[in-house]
């Protein structure tokens, strides 16, 4: 370690790109090897990751079926009056043949009887006659095609269809549809866990009060296991460590004897107590694939990765700022853990929005944490900056729905009120 005076007065770190840093963390994602479980579909937690692509066992809906409550009839019969001969209702099939001036009362997801071409709404007939409870003769009121209202074999789902494909995260929708389907047992990607460490000289438990002077609560910690676990991982909070690299150097071999992916926050800017990259680099050996980044606001976040204990181990070492810490979470954190549990989309949806005030555009890429309007005479959602995005300011995550993407001040220096800019969807959305 150099002395604080022959200290490095530049960052020796060259600030990569963040098309660079993305492929960074696509390559080390590949580094660890995924593993997989076949699970009861019972069992699904939602949020799990399809390790196979599961087709459809028959077809959907495997008979032709009513789309209405009605009469199944022949529509050769035209406009004529129809016999009810017979009742289909869901769940109960009517099995007798069916002849020309006949027809079966049948109600939506009943089997359309064989000899039946046609299903006619309640609405479009009128009881000609009925005894008692009977109905006995329809009149029919409109025009009937062949086939109308009928769903076919196999025109949702054909036998053989995709239903999933590989790295799909099964939500709500992918559930229903693996129960519709009877499929009892998939294969799941096997969720990594992540351990969160905050390290700074001066942080003290969050419940710490009154907080002496200096010192800051620890909310980074809190708030990022809560983001992960937000998204659908595992994280634990693995506690705090000062800026010692010793106490640095120890924590993390501990860390890695159960957990492959580490993500710490502080100590990895220019300050005198800033170890973090030389521990992660010198001390433990790992190799850093990026020490900054050109963006903001996170410029020191560092990525390493390398074997620790014989295992491969990445760490993803985030500035202390919280704002800093929180986005680049949104940026490289999450695309990582989704790129290493083996989901298909990594990346955050990318949308159009309108500026709701003024921007002043600074240096290096932004991202403004910004909330949605949706107005009726707009056809994109307006976007408002949360106040002041200082790195520092943690309130500046609350209520963001969005990463506004601004660039840098290269071509212009301000973006104007209306001008469109894209934006990362950042709330937690199980189907990204
Ligand atoms: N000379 C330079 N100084 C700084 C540079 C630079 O390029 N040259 N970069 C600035 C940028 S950009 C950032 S971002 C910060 C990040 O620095 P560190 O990662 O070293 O973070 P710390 O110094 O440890 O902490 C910064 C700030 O955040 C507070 N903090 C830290 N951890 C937590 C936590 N767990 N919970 C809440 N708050 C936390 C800490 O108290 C500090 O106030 O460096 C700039 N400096
Ligand atoms: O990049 Mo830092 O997060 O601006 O303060």
């Amino acid at each position: 370690m150099t002395s604080i005076v022959n200290r490095p007065r530049e960052s020796p770190w060259r600030a990569v790109s963040m098309e660079e840093a993305d492929e960074s963390i696509r390559k080390v994602a590949e580094l660890f090897e995924k593993e997989i479980e076949t699970i009861l579909v019972d069992d699904l937690k939602i949020g799990q990751v399809l390790a196979e692509q599961v087709t459809a066992p028959e077809n959907m809906p495997a008979t032709r079926t009513s789309i209405k409550d009605g009469y199944a009839v022949i529509s050769a019969d035209g406009h004529e009056n129809r016999k009810v001969v017979g009742a289909s209702s869901a769940g109960s099939v009517h099995g007798n043949a069916i002849h020309s001036g006949e027809c079966i009362r049948i109600s939506t997801g009943g089997v359309v009887p064989d000899g039946t071409d046609a299903v006619i709404q309640v609405e479009d007939t009128e009881i000609e006659k009925s005894e008692g409870e009977n109905e006995l003769e329809i009149r029919v009121k409109s025009l009937i095609r062949a086939g109308q209202d009928i769903r076919q074999p196999g025109s949702e789902v054909k036998k053989g269809d995709v239903l999933l494909g590989v790295g799909c995260v099964l939500g709500s929708a992918e559930y229903g549809l693996l129960n519709a389907f009877g499929i009892e047992k998939v294969k799941i990607y096997k969720k990594p866990q992540i351990t969160v460490i905050s390290s700074g000289n001066e942080l003290v438990s969050p419940f710490t009060k009154p907080l002496p002077l200096g010192m800051v609560r620890d909310s980074n910690s809190p708030q990022l296991v809560a983001l992960f676990k937000e998204h659908g991982f595992k994280a634990i909070n693995g506690g705090r460590i000062a800026d010692e690299p010793t106490e640095i150097e120890k924590k993390l071999k501990k860390c890695a004897e159960t957990t492959q992916i580490i993500v710490t926050s502080g100590g990895v800017s220019m300050g005198e107590k800033d170890y973090m990259k030389h521990v992660l680099q010198e001390k433990i050996g790992m190799k850093i694939a990026f020490g900054r980044v050109w963006m903001k606001p996170g410029l020191p976040c560092t990525m390493a990765h390398g074997l620790i204990h014989g295992k491969p181990v990445v760490v993803i070492a985030l500035p202390g700022n919280p704002a800093s810490a929180w986005v680049c979470s949104h940026l490289f954190v999450l695309p990582l853990l989704r790129a290493i549990s083996g989901v298909s989309r990594i990346y955050a949806q990318k949308i159009h929005v309108k500026l709701g005030a003024a921007l002043k555009l600074g240096p290096r890429p932004e991202y403004c944490r910004a909330w949605l309007e949706h107005s009726e005479d707009e056809r994109l959602p307006i976007a408002h900056v949360t106040g002041n995005q200082i790195s520092s300011r943690l309130a500046s995550l609350v209520g963001a729905q969005v990463l506004l993407v601004l660039p840098s001040n290269e071509q212009k220096k301000n973006l104007e009120i209306g001008e469109n800019v894209f934006a990362l969807a950042i709330t937690p959305n199980f189907s990204v």
